[in-house]
């Protein structure tokens, strides 16, 4: 079955709410009608009411089955007990007067419901670029048990095709350990959409080619995730060009011993430079549909979106968003 198929046949009738901060934005109103139609979601959209309306005539869409939140104008104590929560949180870092500031905003409100349990989810980012759209999961959510970062994952997909490429998101200049952790992450999410993950570690060098403190963090970061995920030691490898690690021929002729190259389907960059710009070439260049990003390592699920998204791409992330919650 269809991977959207099953994901959906998941969430059905779960009720998850997902909140979405850039209600006033077409694509985020038509997405959400069709989710809630279709009987996946409750979405909660949140806006300025009249900026909210303007957009539902202009488009003729009916939002009257769908709960809207303009956070000027939300409930005084309410809004008071989301102050206190977020003070709380942040645990001396934030004043309750930056706070009420920050619940102005609509994506700090939308985690704050996300963080309090009103809403299981969260999908921003059609509007807001991702420092905007992620920043508030970072400070508020935080990280999962056993994740000490968050990083961002694509699933790029053509026909029957798919692959896992990271991190294309967050971090912007990374480590070995920290591209280690995105490996392990990236593994697991590849497992969660069906795909039994072959790890490169990519490099402009394979296996020692060229020499560098660049290649050598790589290097490095192929041995730490082989030992901090014993697992899936056989399934990581590194550091290796994306032709050894997609290309049987090339691979044969570069790194014949190992056990990934020529198979990868699941793609660390070694910074973010090169994760974004991959994913776009591959999407824009390539006719990828480009899936996320998906934010791995959050302890509640936060989905950023490409500015450049359309609404079935909102649709589709809601519903990943809304797996995540299950
Ligand atoms: C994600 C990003 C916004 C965080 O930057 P920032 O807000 O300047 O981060 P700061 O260092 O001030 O940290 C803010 C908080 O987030 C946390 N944080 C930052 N990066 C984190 C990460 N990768 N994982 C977990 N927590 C993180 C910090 O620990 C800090 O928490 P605290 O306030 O409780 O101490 C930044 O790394 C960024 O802009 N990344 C690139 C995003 C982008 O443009 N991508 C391309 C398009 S998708
Ligand atoms: C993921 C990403 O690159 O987002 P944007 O296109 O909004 O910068």
């Amino acid at each position: 079955m269809e991977l959207f198929e099953q994901l959906k046949n998941k969430i059905t009738g779960q009720n998850k709410t997902i909140v979405f901060p850039e209600g006033e934005d077409p694509r985020i109103q038509g997405a959400a009608i069709r989710l809630a139609a279709d009987n996946l979601i409750e979405p909660i959209l949140l806006g300025d009411a009249q900026e909210i309306s303007k957009t539902a005539q202009a488009h003729n869409f009916d939002l009257s089955n769908i709960e809207t939140i303009d956070p000027a104008s939300y409930d005084k104590n309410e809004l008071a007990k989301l102050n206190a929560t977020l003070v709380e949180r942040r645990k001396g870092k934030t004043d309750a007067e930056t706070a009420a500031k920050w619940l102005q905003n609509v994506n700090y409100f939308g985690t704050m419901l996300v963080y309090t349990g009103k809403a299981d989810g969260m999908v921003s980012g059609a509007v807001h670029p991702t420092g905007d759209t992620v920043r508030p999961a970072l400070q508020i959510i935080k990280t999962a048990p056993g994740s000490s970062r968050i990083s961002g994952a694509f699933i790029m997909q053509k026909g029957e095709e798919r692959y896992v490429f990271a991190d294309a998101a967050i971090n912007i200049d990374i480590d070995s350990n920290t591209m280690a952790e995105i490996a392990i992450q990236s593994a697991r999410t590849a497992q969660v959409f069906d795909i039994e993950p072959k790890v490169a570690m990519l490099s402009f060098s394979t296996k020692g080619s060229a020499k560098s403190p660049l290649v050598d963090k790589v290097a490095t970061a192929t041995a730490l995730a082989k030992k901090l995920a014993p697992e899936l030691a056989d399934s990581i490898d590194g550091e290796l060009q994306f032709d050894a690690a997609f290309v049987e021929s090339v691979a044969a002729a570069k790194a014949p011993d190992s056990k990934v190259a020529g198979k990868a389907n699941t793609f660390i960059f070694p910074s973010l430079e090169a994760g974004n710009i991959g994913y776009k070439i591959a999407q824009r260049l390539g006719g990828f549909e480009a899936i996320g990003p998906i934010l791995q390592g959050l302890a509640k699920p936060v989905s950023d979106l490409s500015r450049g998204a359309n609404e079935e791409d909102v649709y589709k992330v809601a519903i990943i968003t809304a797996a995540q919650a299950l």
